[in-house]
């Protein structure tokens, strides 16, 4: 078995929406990146190229390669799951975190964890999504942006 773990952060700027596991929420600002600036599913991603030992975002989808501008995290986490298949691994379970003082999470959590589910190849159950603010403390909790943290748990494929 192998485990990692996963951080990423992304700043809010103008927009309507923020991307968060795969589902649109409307908001009155967006979070700034070269992707979708889905920060769950970049920490996700971090988590399982971690537990495989395949370093991590940065490195397999660089920030200045206009192929990944305004890409679809889903597909950059699909990609992760192949990679770390390659090597010899699958997801067993993963558990994930958000940090922000709003929007608020709890309404769309099963719909991001159906959502990485179904691209880990994972019974429902086996991937988690969970949030919390930060009691207004903090970047977070001044809302300037939203930060999260993953686990991977892998399993021999
Ligand atoms: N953006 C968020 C943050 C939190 N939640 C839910 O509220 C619960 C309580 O949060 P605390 O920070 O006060 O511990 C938390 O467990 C989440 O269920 C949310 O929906 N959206
Ligand atoms: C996902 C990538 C690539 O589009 O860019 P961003 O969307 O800016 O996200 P970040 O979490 O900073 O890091 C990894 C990047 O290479």
């Amino acid at each position: 078995m192998r485990i990692g773990h996963g951080f990423d952060v992304h700043r809010f700027g103008e927009g309507d929406h923020v991307v968060l596991g795969g589902v649109t929420i409307p908001h009155e600002r967006g979070l700034v990146a070269h992707s979708d600036g889905d920060v769950l599913l970049h920490a996700l991603c971090d988590a399982l190229l971690g537990a495989a030992g395949l370093g991590d975002i940065g490195r397999h989808f660089p920030d200045d390669d206009p192929a990944w501008a305004g890409a679809d995290s889903r597909q950059l986490l699909r990609h992760c799951r192949d990679a770390v298949a390659a090597a010899g691994w699958l997801p067993v379970n993963v558990d994930t975190t958000l940090i922000a003082q709003r929007p608020r999470i709890g309404p769309h959590v099963e719909a991001m964890a159906a959502n990485i589910a179904a691209d880990l190849g994972l019974a429902a159950g086996a991937a988690n999504v969970k949030a919390t603010t930060t009691e207004r403390l903090g970047y977070t909790g001044r809302e300037e942006g939203v930060a999260a943290h993953a686990v991977a748990l892998l399993g021999p494929a």
